[in-house]
């Protein structure tokens, strides 16, 4: 096991990160001061609830604690205000109160609803993050919680840190391909923000790792959470230099609101974003020509698209962009890459030349 830390003053939290962590759960959250008195509630989905949740409830109540449980539906549809409201009566009809500590025991999306409810119940009570997703390596560190609305992704939540992470890397071996490649999405975002080295690794050992080969998975994920805390650490509510973790995601965030939240997920959307960034970038002399290509090509190999999806129109991804929490007066504040391992943010953009990209994009496609 590896243990990495969030260094947040009183707030600080461990990341653990190994196999079969999740049979030790009950002795981790001693470490973090949690006591058999304290109520604990796990929210899962469908999906994960039949392969992990009744070992987990069973080895809590064998070891004193007082436990309950919300099933929610599987996929991104989960982040909305139904759902919340439902587990929200759920935790309080069991009998919630401000000591109890919800578990979160899925990928991002069960994650970020779990978080949000812990944030918002009784105005806060602690939570722990057991990630289940390659994606939720990103997902799990930060505090970043929310739920969507129709309009946008992320509008309404909060930050909120965990008490820890508890990463059961087991989990990844049941995870379908789809959403393999999804987390891979996040894994190359923290290599094309910060460590060129990181994206050349991956450019190497992409066969291996699209595998799951445990070892290079393992470190994947080490690496990648690094990257988070750290930026995290530096900038927790995104003042200034956390924005970073936003590459790609203006775009992502507008096709998947579009959308609806099904068609494309969280990984896919901002993968298509990464590869519109980058042509935006080269288009405006603030990277050499290649950058994009480089890029593009390695979200090719992890099985994620770079080109325009089908059924979405430039103006329309536009006009969902202007909804962007970096937005400010209705300008368009970027995440975009300098070189491979750099990006930065670039404030007020040309909306035609973000047009002309999208178009170009969308063109390429009909083809
Ligand atoms: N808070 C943050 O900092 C942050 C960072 C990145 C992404 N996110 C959010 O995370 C969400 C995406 O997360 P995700 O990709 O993990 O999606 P997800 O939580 O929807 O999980 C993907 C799918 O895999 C299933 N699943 C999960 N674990 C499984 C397992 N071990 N075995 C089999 N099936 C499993 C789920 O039921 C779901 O159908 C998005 O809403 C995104 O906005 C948040
Ligand atoms: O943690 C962050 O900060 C990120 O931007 C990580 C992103 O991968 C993640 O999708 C996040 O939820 C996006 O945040 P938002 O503020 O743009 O909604
Ligand atoms: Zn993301």
């Amino acid at each position: 096991m590896k243990t990495l830390r969030v260094e947040l003053g009183e707030r600080s939290y461990p990341i653990h990160i190994g196999k079969n962590l999740l049979s030790r759960v009950p002795a981790f959250l001693t470490e973090a001061g949690v006591s058999v008195k304290q109520m604990l509630y796990v929210i899962t989905d469908e999906n994960v609830a039949p392969l992990y949740l009744e070992p987990l409830l069973q080895s809590l109540r064998e070891s004193g604690y007082t436990v309950h449980s919300s099933v929610v539906a599987g996929g991104e549809q989960a982040k909305s205000f139904h759902v919340f409201e439902r587990v929200m009566g759920e935790v309080i009809a069991a009998g919630l109160d401000r000591k109890s500590v919800i578990l979160a025991l899925g990928g991002g999306v069960v994650g970020d609803l779990s978080g949000f409810v812990a944030a918002s119940f009784m105005r806060g009570i602690p939570f722990i993050q057991l990630p289940t997703t390659l994606l939720a390596h990103d997902s799990s560190v930060g505090g970043k919680v929310a739920i969507n609305h129709k309009l946008g992704k992320n509008l309404i939540g909060a930050f909120h840190q965990p008490l820890a992470v508890i990463y059961d890397t087991d989990t990844l071996t049941s995870l379908p391909r789809r959403e393999v490649a999804a987390g891979f999405a996040e894994v190359v975002k923290h290599g094309l923000i910060s460590a060129e080295e990181f994206v050349a690794w991956l450019e190497e050992n992409a066969e291996a790792l699209n595998q799951l080969e445990p070892e290079l998975i393992a470190t994947a994920i080490e690496r990648g959470c690094a990257i988070k805390a750290q930026i995290v650490s530096e900038d927790e509510t995104e003042q200034d230099t956390r924005a970073l973790l936003n590459l790609g995601h203006t775009f992502g965030h507008a096709f998947e609101a579009i959308a609806a939240y099904s068609q494309l997920n969280h990984g896919e959307a901002i993968s298509i974003g990464m590869g519109l960034a980058s042509e935006l970038a080269e288009k405006m002399g603030l990277c050499e020509q290649g950058v994009s290509e480089r890029t593009k090509r390695l979200l090719a190999r992890y099985h994620l698209p770079t080109e325009w999806p089908d059924g979405f129109d430039p103006y329309d991804v536009l006009e969902a962009m202007r909804r962007d929490k970096k937005g400010v007066a209705g300008r368009f504040n970027l995440i975009l890459p300098r070189t491979i391992g750099k990006v930065e943010i670039v404030k007020n953009v040309d909306e035609a030349l973000i047009l002309q990209v999208m178009r170009e994009s969308a063109g390429r496609r009909q083809k």
